[in-house]
């Protein structure tokens, strides 16, 4: 079976094609294997929305199945944002140095006890019919007092995981990929595309 990773955030590309490495079924593309993709705006108002925008959006473009994650960071203190805004939470064209200097300005002063957040992550998997599975994971931590650490992207080096006490960026890949929101909810994977694959023999799908 073919899937299109329906991302262009290389740090989730790379973690993806591991995660998924050992599924055998999956043939596994990427969006540079096709032109003139349309831009696909992220109007949804949650991270599962997101997902099968993304999903539904690249699977009846290009005719095969598509996999698509949308996450981010929840802090508790500033009511759960950024949220589905992370990627754009200093502006459209936000880096994410300038995402993580934004967020460490907003908790100055605040007092470790209420810097809890937790990274959220959303997969949607859709055919070309706009049938879709969705998976979500989760992983719990603290927003660190400054960024340490040059492994992972995103806000990796401001996210502190209290099991390692150390932040998500200072963990070698194959730990953050045993523990982070996106290994969780790929975890689901493997026995949903069983599923998947036995049932589209009979041609029903658990549709969402
Ligand atoms: O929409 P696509 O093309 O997949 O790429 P994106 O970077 O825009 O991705 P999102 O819309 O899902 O935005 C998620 C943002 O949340 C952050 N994020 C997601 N997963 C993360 C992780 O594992 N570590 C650190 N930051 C992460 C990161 O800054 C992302 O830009
Ligand atoms: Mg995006």
């Amino acid at each position: 079976m073919k899937l299109v990773l329906a991302t262009r955030n290389k740090g989730k590309i790379a973690e993806i094609k591991k995660l998924v490495s050992d599924l055998s079924q999956v043939e596994l593309v990427s969006l540079d294997d096709f032109q003139n993709l349309p831009d696909i705006a992220e109007t949804g108002k949650t991270f599962k929305e997101n997902a099968l925008i993304k999903a539904k959006e690249i699977a009846s473009f290009t005719g095969h199945w598509a996999l698509a994650d949308d996450s981010g960071l929840v802090v508790d203190y500033l009511q759960g944002a950024p949220g589905v805004y992370s990627a754009r939470f200093s502006g459209e064209q936000a880096t994410d140095e300038q995402n993580n200097a934004k967020l460490l300005a907003l908790l100055k002063d605040v007092p470790w006890e209420k810097r809890q957040a937790k990274f959220v992550c959303v997969i949607a998997i859709c055919n070309p019919k706009g049938q879709c599975y969705t998976l979500e994971g989760e992983c719990k931590g603290y927003i660190a007092l400054e960024p340490k650490g040059t492994y992972g992207f995103g806000y990796d080096p401001v996210f502190f995981v209290p099991a390692y006490g150390k932040t998500m960026a200072e963990l070698e890949p194959e730990i953050k990929n045993q523990i982070s929101h996106r290994a969780m909810a790929l975890k689901q994977l493997k026995p949903l595309l069983r599923q998947m694959l036995k049932r589209s023999e009979g041609q029903t799908y658990n549709i969402h």
